[in-house]
């Protein structure tokens, strides 16, 4: 206060807002551009670093710090030490470890099943109100591990899922359809069930100013047959792949991504995203506790709820085909 004095008859201030935290878990590629889109969009009062290598951790934090002049004030700190994310609304997690070429997708999920044993019990200890975001990869099964470990109610533990590739879809068929993503975003283009390779475009859902896609189509005199569709799902995955191949890793769009799921949780948006939430029970999906991304409705307690969107037969056996394939990845974990 020495460098600020207190004008005559001046009220006590009033109790600020609400400070929020947010704990970023993995300071690799996609936890700091996650990390820079939440400072650049103001989302917290304080953000939190945690990974397993301190001086690329405290590098990093050294290099945010710096940007201080440019950022909204937040308060960044790092540590390999957990204790640091106590009191966080949000524990966003990234850390994992990274597919080895050739490797079976069993072995990652152990490897990553090991790491998750580290991680979330002490997050969830320090942390027992938050909610957990889980992006590392398999995203689905490790957020059913991240779910198991926490011991939280499933409302508080969400994957990013198919967020990513919904927002891919989305930039794509815009493209194609020649209109703005931002209306294909106004509409619902969701991709759902199993993040990557197998996610399923819901085509039944889509419009694009308020036109079904598919008689926008035909209005538009697109000629489309059902592989057309099916082709511009596949662009989804193969951008993945081209950008891997390109750069070695993807990193802003998952971040823009994850911190627009972080802006809805925290500002308590109620908006409805494409993400891995508890899926178990909807559209005959059962035999045992599997996530799954659905078009999910998100605020301060998490998951609100599933939105009730109406799928074609093939859609619904598509995502039982991908509950049945993690369920029978899961029964080899020991968790
Ligand atoms: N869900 C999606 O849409 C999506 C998109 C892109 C990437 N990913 C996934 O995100 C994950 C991270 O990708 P990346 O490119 O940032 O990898 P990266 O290797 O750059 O970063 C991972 C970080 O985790 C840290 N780490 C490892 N073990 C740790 C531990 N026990 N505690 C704390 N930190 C630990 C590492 O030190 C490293 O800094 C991968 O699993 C990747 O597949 C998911
Ligand atoms: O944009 C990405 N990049 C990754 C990546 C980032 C760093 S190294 C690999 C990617 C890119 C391409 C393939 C792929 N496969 C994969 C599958 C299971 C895993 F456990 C880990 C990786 N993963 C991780 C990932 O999930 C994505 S989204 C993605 C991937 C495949 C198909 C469609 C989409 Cl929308």
């Amino acid at each position: 206060r020495a460098f600020f004095k207190p004008i005559l008859n001046s009220a006590p201030p009033s109790p600020t807002k609400r400070h929020t935290k947010i704990s970023v878990i993995g300071a690799g590629n996609v936890g700091m551009a996650i990390a820079q889109t939440i400072l650049t969009q103001d989302l917290v009062d304080e953000l939190a670093l945690v990974d397993a290598k301190p001086e690329k951790l405290r590098g990093e934090m050294l290099d945010l710090q710096h940007a201080a002049a440019f950022l909204p004030r937040t308060k960044i700190h790092a540590s390999v030490d957990y204790s640091i994310t106590a009191g966080s609304d949000l524990c966003i997690v990234t850390a994992g470890a990274r597919q080895i070429p050739g490797e079976s997708r069993l072995n990652l999920i152990q490897r990553n099943l090991a790491l998750f044993k580290l991680i979330i019990p002490p997050l969830a200890r320090y942390s027992p109100d938050c909610i957990l975001l889980i992006v590392s990869n398999p995203v689905d099964v490790l957020t059913y591990v991240a779910w198991k470990l926490s011991g939280f109610p499933p409302n508080r533990v969400i994957g990013s899922g198919t967020n990513l590739d919904s927002s891919r879809f989305r930039f794509l068929l815009a493209d194609h359809l020649d209109v703005n993503a931002q209306d294909v975003q106004a509409s619902l283009a969701y991709m759902v069930g199993e993040h990557g390779d197998s996610s399923v475009a819901l085509w039944s859902s889509i419009s694009v100013g308020g036109v079904p896609v598919l008689s926008f189509l035909e209005r538009q005199k697109i000629a489309y047959e059902k592989e057309t569709l099916e082709n511009i799902r596949k662009e989804v995955v193969e951008s993945a792949y081209e950008v891997i191949n390109l750069k070695g890793y993807t990193s802003w769009a998952i971040g823009y991504s994850a911190a627009n799921l972080a802006r809805s949780l925290l500002r308590d948006q109620r908006k409805i995203h494409p993400v891995s939430v508890l899926a178990t029970g909807l559209y005959g999906i059962d035999g045992g506790d599997v996530f799954l991304s659905l078009p999910a409705q998100l605020g301060r307690s998490g998951v609100m709820g599933v939105a009730n969107v109406e799928l074609t037969d093939w859609e619904a056996q598509q995502l039982r085909n991908a509950a049945a394939t993690i369920l029978e990845v899961q029964s080899q974990l020991e968790i």
